[in-house]
Order: C-alpha cells, then structure tokens, then sequence
C-alpha cells in the first residue's frame, strides 16, 4: 500500500539528508506509529507519501502508484484517496464545524444530498454528534481534533496520515483520540502516525518504525516507543502463515476495497505479509537495519513523553468494536464523545445540525460569502491546497467543480 524503495530525501541548502536509504513497506489495515527525536525525519517520510516534497532518490509507490510517475495535475486526485491531520488542526475557524468536514467533499464536488448525509453520518463516528452548527473556538482542543479527524476522513479514504495529532492536547483527550484513531483503522484505513507519546506507543503495541538522523532504526510489529524487543513470540504464527501464503504465489493486494474486520489480525498478517514478501526480494538490508541489529540504534530522548500507559489503561476505552455495517451505533458514538473532554459553551441559537438547518449551513458555498470574500475565497483555496484537494494554481472559484471531481 505505501512502499518506500532506496528512498533518500535532501532539502536544498541542507548537507544531511532528511531520509537517507530507506526502505519500507506498511501494508493495507496497518496501524504504524513513526517514532523518532525532533528532525529524525518523521514528518518529511509524511509529507513524501503525500507527494508534498519529492525524493531526491529512490522511488515511492502509494495504493499501486508510482509518486514519480504521477503528474502534478494528477496529484489532488490522487490525495483523494488520503486523509490528512495535524497537531495544529488546521480548522477553518470561521466555518462551522458541519462547513468545516463538508469543505472536503465540496471541493472535490460531491452531491448536496451526498453531503448533506455523510457529513452527520462522520460527526456521529467522531463522537461529535449535534454540534454541527458550532464554531471551532467554541470547541475544546480534542473536539477540534475530532473535527479535523471528521474532515480527513469524510471521504473515506484508504490511507489516513497523523502528523503528532496529539501534539497539542492533554493526555487524558490525547487518549481519547487514539480510541477514534484506532476505530478508524479497525475499518480498515491504514494508519500512519507520527508521535512523541511513548505512552500511546507502549499501551497500543502497534508495529513501530523508529527512525534516527534520516535512517530505519527499527521495525517491529506490536512494539513499544524506545525498546528494540525483537520479534514478539505470540507473531510467529502469523509470520509462519504469511510466509506459507506468500510461497504459495499471494500478493499483498493494492488499490482494493476488502476491508478485514479484526483489527488486530489484519495488522499482524499485513505486517507478517509484509516480512515475508520482502524477504522473497533480492533486497539488500538497510544500512539502519543493520545498525538496529548491532544494537547501534539511538535512543529516542527527545520530548518528554506527556500520556502515561496508566492513562491509557485507565481512563480511556480504547477500542469500540465497528459494526459490521457502515451505520455507527448510538452507544458507540458515546464511547468516542465521552473520551474526549468537552467544554460548555454559552449559545442561544445552537442546536443539532443534522436537520433542515444544517442543510442551510451545507448551502452556504464560497461563493455565497459576504464581504472579503476573495480573502475568504483565498483561506479556503489554500486549505484545500494544504490538504491536496486542488493543484496549487489549480481551478478557483467558481470553476466548474467537476474538473476536480471524484475520479472514480
Ligand atoms: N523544508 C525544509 N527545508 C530544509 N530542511 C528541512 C525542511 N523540512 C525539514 N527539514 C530538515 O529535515 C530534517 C528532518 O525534519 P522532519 O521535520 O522530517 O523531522 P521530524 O522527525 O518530523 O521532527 P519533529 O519531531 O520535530 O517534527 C531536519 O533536520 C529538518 O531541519
């Protein structure tokens, strides 16, 4: 699903490369925390999936495309099929938080009905049902988290990436977030996350890529935040029946819409099928491998971690099993609202949004904006940039929107 081969990525002016050699591969339904010291390079291994910057050498496929081959006209569609948050949100501030996750599919011009059923339909998933007609400084750092969770994955897209979402919040919401971040990736969505939050890592054992100064210092399935363990012996068995697979011809699938309902399997066989694809390959192994090997891998020392594996444990629920349908049960919804805190605000028009109102909100395009519109206009062109809907320069306003809508 995403592989990096050879991958090294030098900034202009820089000496050092930001990604020196890497070779990876994280596979469909992987849940893949990225740790690291401050400027080990998580964010640019990031913003390369996005196509954000280009490598200075080697290749990187994303869902069956080769990024090198992709045409920057190409590029806002290809993202479609991403999702992006931030630690800073990156909210509209003057749009409500309904406008806010319907700004996406706008832009990529889906239907008003479409929008008008989807949009409550993902507030509900994040937990933040009924406050669509809210503003986003009228919510609580995790609320607006959860809306730019919404707005990132509105769209149902097959990869979600997490730049430090939890950068900003108090541990026990940091918690919460994780619980919607690992409901999204029991859904299917792989999941790659940058962070600092040893806690997170060492309570939700996911597969670990560790980087140090640009290398791979590790890659371990269910791992923890600063520890090389090795493989864990409870994977054997998964490994011995993705090795067993992958002799018998299967290929990790690429660009399918298969969905495996048990996280956790899915996790631990993409990840076995992924060490036992690669090691069918004539692939040399990585300079930071065979560091991590020697034991030469640095320890990460850098930000203090904040959320504690007991917060994890405690004061969170940390996984809400999906349905089997797309339809998100009350009681779920609940679960995800009540882990993160929420903060009261005095309003006397608000309400739920998913009714005729909210439709009222939906209709309330860019192009109906009031004064210093052109200004707005350009806020919401940027965002839209910044989250890979339109090409820079690209179409604008009042451009017909099929020229950037839905490729499929
Ligand atoms: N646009 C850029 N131009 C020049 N150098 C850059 C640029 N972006 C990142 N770098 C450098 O590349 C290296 C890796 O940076 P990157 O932001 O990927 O690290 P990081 O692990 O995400 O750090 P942090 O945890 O602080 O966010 C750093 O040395 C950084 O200074």
């Amino acid at each position: 699903m995403i592989r990096f081969d050879s991958v090294t990525k030098t900034y202009s002016g820089q000496a050092k490369p930001a990604l020196n050699d890497i070779g990876v591969e994280i596979l469909r339904g992987e849940f893949v925390f990225l740790v690291g010291a401050s400027g080990s390079g998580k964010s640019s291994f990031l913003r390369l999936i996005l196509k954000e910057e280009k490598p200075s050498k080697g290749t990187i496929h994303v869902l069956g495309q080769n990024l090198g081959q992709i045409s920057s006209r190409k590029v806002p569609y290809f993202r479609r099929d991403l999702g992006v948050v931030f630690q800073d949100f990156r909210l509209l501030n003057d749009k409500s938080v309904y406008e806010n996750v319907a700004f996406t599919l706008r832009v990529i011009g889906k239907s008003r009905g479409y929008i008008h059923s989807a949009v409550p339909e993902t507030l509900k998933l994040v937990g933040l049902d009924g406050k669509g007609k809210r503003m986003p400084h009228e919510l609580s750092g995790g609320e607006q988290q959860r809306v730019a969770i919404a707005r990132a994955i509105v769209n149902k897209p097959q990869i979600l990436l997490a730049d430090e979402p939890t950068g900003n919040l108090d541990p026990v919401t940091s918690a919460g977030i994780m619980t919607l971040l690992e409901r999204i990736n029991a859904g299917g969505t792989t999941v790659v996350m940058a962070t600092h939050e040893a806690g997170i890592v060492d309570e939700m054992r996911k597969r670990v890529i560790e980087l140090s100064a640009g290398d791979i210092v590790r890659d371990e399935r269910a791992a923890g935040y600063g520890t090389v363990t090795g493989t864990l012996p409870e994977d054997e068995d998964a490994v011995a029946a993705a090795e067993a697979e992958a002799a018998a011809g299967a290929e990790p699938t690429e660009g399918g819409g298969h969905v495996q309902s048990d996280a956790t399997g899915a996790t631990a066989a993409a990840t076995a099928t992924a060490a036992a694809a690669s090691a069918g390959k004539p692939k040399r192994e990585p300079k930071a491998k065979q560091k991590a090997r020697r034991g030469e891998g640095e320890a990460i020392t850098a930000a203090a971690p904040k959320v504690t594996p007991e917060m994890m444990q405690h004061s969170q629920p940390l996984y809400v099993e999906p349905e089997a349908s797309d339809e998100v049960t009350d009681a779920a919804a609940e679960i995800t609202a009540a882990a993160t805190a929420s903060i009261e605000v005095q309003s006397g028009t608000d309400g739920d949004d998913a009714g005729g109102d909210a439709d009222d909100d939906a209709t309330a395009t860019a192009a109906e904006t009031p004064k210093g519109a052109a200004a707005d206009a350009k806020a919401h062109l940027t965002l839209a940039e910044r989250l890979g809907l339109r090409a820079p320069g690209g179409p604008r306003e009042g451009d017909d929107d099929q020229e950037v809508g839905p490729t499929r």
